[in-house]
């Protein structure tokens, strides 16, 4: 093990550091008319989903995880006066602020908090009701009357998972596909280039690139293999830049499997259908088992990226490429297509391994659960009514920042 910021060269290795953001007010900005924008389908009781994700923060320190949360790392960025003040003019002018008597405004109202608590304020959006003189009198604002928010609440922000992603002991930063959530990933530009901890990290994929590419989508399957879903959120092209930086001498993988899956939101990411909880075992939504493509990228002997198609069940290709000579793919919702298609919409493939063959999930996901344990995983279940409403389970809660190296 090394004393490096990130060491992430699996999906399974003891989980050492873990980011979170317990989810906070914006989630009390959420409106029924505006729901399918900031993508949730359903709007959660704040009260008791910070008591389920303050649960699954106890169960990882319990296990021995450190947890660290989002708005701390970025106050920590952003304490010298000048960072400061440039972080809160791009978060102005990233949420669609022009105009300057607007941005003055905002401006001041951010400067009047400490750093911490401005920064839970800009998750939490800026209502316009809140700041005084806010009204303006032109022709924008008397057509957009009706629209409450001066600024939009990222209520996305608990899945920590997305907007970057650990690789090796380098990150990659996003670009998200969708306008809501690539606000998100200003925080993760300030961590990886303001933090003392971490701006040196090795940057595999940046924010400033045109395509888009999520962290559910991104698996690390072991130190040399990276999967990567092409999924709704994640565009081939985004990938195969991915490729080109990580596949060098500068980091230790040599192969990425992008996995093609529906381009269709109850599949949104590669971890809602698919994630690895043992050395061999990987919960699977049924629908993915048989007959998918995968497409392999790695270098020639010249150094030449070359790009090769496989066919066939999941389970075969993976065999290949991990090396394995048998692998266990439970299912989610067992033999029932109906708790298949509940448990998968609630999250039930999507599991945060914190040690090999042992688990988080979700209470709801009971049918996958027992299965899971059938198949001799430890399960550590949290509490999940209200956090699920907003379509993502355990792994997508989570960024890990340290595992522990698995033994070759
Ligand atoms: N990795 C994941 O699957 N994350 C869940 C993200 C849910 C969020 N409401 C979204 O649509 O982006």
């Amino acid at each position: 093990m090394n004393n490096l910021a990130i060491n992430v060269n699996s999906e399974i290795g003891k989980l050492k550091k873990v980011l979170l953001h317990r989810p906070g007010k914006e989630l009390e900005n959420l409106m029924p008319e505006y729901l399918e924008r900031l993508l949730f389908d359903d709007i959660p009781y704040l009260k008791i989903a910070q008591e389920e994700h303050d649960e699954f923060a106890n169960i990882l320190r319990k296990n021995g995880v450190e947890v660290v949360y989002l708005e701390d790392l970025v106050a920590e960025s952003i304490s010298k006066n000048d960072v400061k003040l440039q972080f809160i003019d791009e978060f102005i002018e990233e949420a669609g602020i022009k105009e300057d008597r607007e941005t003055n405004l905002l401006r001041e109202y951010f400067q009047s908090f400490s750093n911490k608590d401005m920064i839970l304020k800009m998750m939490e959006g800026i209502r316009k009701t809140e700041i005084k003189d806010y009204k303006l009198k032109n022709l924008t604002d008397y057509l957009n009357n009706d629209y409450p928010f001066i600024i939009d609440p990222m209520p996305n922000l608990y899945f920590t998972r997305d907007p970057f992603a650990t690789v090796g002991n380098g990150a990659t930063i996003h670009k998200m596909h969708t306008v809501t959530r690539n606000r998100e990933t200003l925080f993760a530009k300030y961590i990886f280039n303001c933090n003392q901890t971490y701006k040196e990290t090795k940057l595999w994929y940046d924010r400033s690139e045109d395509f888009s590419i999520e962290g559910g989508d991104v698996l690390v399957l072991n130190e040399k293999t990276l999967a990567v879903g092409i999924s709704q959120r994640t565009h081939p092209n985004a990938i195969e830049k991915l490729a080109n930086k990580l596949l060098t001498e500068d980091s230790n993988f040599d192969k990425i499997l992008a996995i093609d899956i529906p381009k269709q939101r109850t599949f949104m990411h590669l971890d809602t259908v698919f994630t690895m909880v043992d050395y061999d075992k990987f919960t699977m939504h049924p629908n993915i088992k048989n007959d998918i493509s995968v497409y392999v990228l790695e270098r020639d002997n010249n150094g030449k990226m070359i790009i090769s198609e496989e066919q066939g069940s999941l389970e075969d290709i993976l065999k290949k490429y991990l090396n394995l000579d048998k692998i266990n793919l439970i299912k989610c919702g067992g033999n029932s297509i109906i708790d298949a298609a509940r448990e998968q919409w609630n999250d039930g493939s999507n599991t945060l391994c914190i040690a090999p063959g042992e688990v988080i999930v979700y209470s709801r996901n009971y049918v996958t659960n027992q299965v899971l344990q059938e198949e001799g995983i430890k399960t550590h279940v949290m509490p999940s009514s209200e956090l699920s409403r907003g379509r993502g389970g355990p792994r997508c809660m989570s960024m890990p920042l340290i595992r522990e190296d698995l033994n070759k």
